[in-house]
């Protein structure tokens, strides 16, 4: 029988990779994971290519017909329902992957994006991929878990660099506070969202697509706005 892991359909995501000695896993203030590499290096090129080129900034619902192979591949691995209950197993969270998901995408962020908030009380957990060949030096973009809802310097754990392979999934709670100070440019994040019902699945997937229509007709309006974002800026959601 061939080797799995040297065809082309080797798996991306290996939830064995998740307990590295550099994973952090804590149940304070909220549950959380953050694992770098992730992903192989190998499939970098390939996951580059097959990105979305979304026409403005954002995150949106994932529809196969924008991606290429090797992100269709990624999606249905971080959906799988074996992979998610594993992931959610380490935050305290029975049975993960019998939850609908919401997958979105983002390639590029304008300066409102970032601002404090938790996630809406409709997501169980979120899983955040982020697949940026390299950061500058900078904390710019960089996620970051925080202990209150107005202040972007609170961390409860170093800030993640968005960076090829840094995931970070984390329970939704009312304190799940993160953020991130204000970036404008490509970054190219894969969101999972396990969601309690279809019926939120529904509602959230029609906004994301309305949002992407309103964005490509008025997304300068957007991107003008934002740029007067305040740093310790929040959001409801
Ligand atoms: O892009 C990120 O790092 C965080 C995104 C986020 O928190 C969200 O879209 O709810
Ligand atoms: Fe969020």
């Amino acid at each position: 029988m061939p080797n799995q892991n040297t065809d082309s359909t080797a798996t991306l995501i290996d939830p064995k990779r998740l307990d590295r000695a550099d994973s952090i896993l804590t149940h304070e203030p909220f549950a959380f994971l953050i694992a770098h590499e992730q992903l192989p290096r190998a499939a970098a090129s390939e996951l580059d290519r097959d990105f979305p080129r979304y026409p403005s900034a954002g995150f949106f619902p994932y529809e196969t017909k924008d991606c290429g192979p090797s992100v269709q591949q990624l999606v249905a691995e971080l959906t799988n329902p074996a992979i998610a209950s594993s992931i959610g197993a380490k935050l305290g969270i029975e049975n993960l992957g019998q939850f609908p998901t919401l997958v979105t995408l983002c390639r590029a962020l304008n300066k409102r994006h970032g601002t404090i908030h938790t996630d809406s009380k409709s997501k169980i957990a979120t899983a955040l991929l982020y697949l940026n060949e390299s950061w500058p030096e900078t904390s710019a973009g960089c996620l970051r878990f925080l202990a209150k809802k107005d202040d972007i310097d609170a961390l409860v754990t170093p800030e993640v660099k968005p960076v090829y392979g840094n995931f970070v999934v984390f329970k939704r709670a009312d304190n799940s506070y993160h953020g991130h100070l204000p970036f404008e440019g490509e970054r190219r994040v894969i969101q999972v969202a396990w969601l309690t019902s279809e019926d939120e699945k529904l509602r959230k997937t029609q906004r994301g697509k309305f949002s992407r229509l309103f964005k490509k007709l008025f997304g300068g309006l957007d991107k003008r706005w934002g740029a007067k974002r305040k740093n310790n800026a929040g959001h409801l959601d």
